[in-house]
């Protein structure tokens, strides 16, 4: 008997759980997920958009409009830097992949932690001045990005 030749790809294994990861996330409006890999196909991290540890999330907003200080903005913690916070090893030459593509404070600290490539499905905020200086960094650094469609994953999620 010859093996099961109708497996999922490492990128669709990978981006599935960086999906079931934003499956997690408390935020009504976009759940963003994100998974980091070894060069190894090794799986060093996972994380999703929340609130801070110990930082309520019944209490927090999470609304998108009004004062700053009533909205989600400047709490939330994003689903690339939990990733890279909630891991234990060394990520350099490792690859990231998230359902969002990273804003500018996210590519900063994937560019600072040595994360070499950036796989994404969706990019809703490639108009967005943090979007651009996110490739614009991307490019700078060598950080290589690539969009993949999730071809053998059905979405858990209401996107
Ligand atoms: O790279 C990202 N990673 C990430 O986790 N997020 C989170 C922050 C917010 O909780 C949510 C974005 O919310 P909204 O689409 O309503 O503006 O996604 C957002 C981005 C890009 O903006
Ligand atoms: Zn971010």
């Amino acid at each position: 008997m010859k093996k099961r030749m109708n497996y999922i790809s490492w990128d669709d294994y990978f981006l599935g759980i960086a999906e079931l990861s934003a499956a997690r996330s408390k935020d009504p409006n976009t759940q963003v997920g994100a998974c980091i890999v070894s060069e190894e196909n090794k799986i060093l991290s996972v994380g999703y958009n929340g609130m801070p540890a110990g930082c309520n999330d019944d209490e927090m907003p999470w609304g998108r409009e009004g004062d700053f200080l009533d909205t989600k903005y400047p709490f939330v913690c994003h689903a690339e830097l939990n990733a890279i916070l909630n891991s234990n090893h060394d990520l350099k030459g490792s690859r990231i992949y998230v359902s969002l593509f990273p804003c500018n404070e996210c590519a900063k600290a994937i560019i600072q932690s040595g994360i070499k490539e950036v796989i994404y499905t969706c990019d809703k905020y490639a108009d967005t001045d943090g979007t651009k200086a996110s490739k614009m960094m991307f490019k700078m650094a060598g950080v290589k990005t690539r969009q993949i469609k999730q071809e053998h994953f059905v979405k858990i999620l209401p996107m």
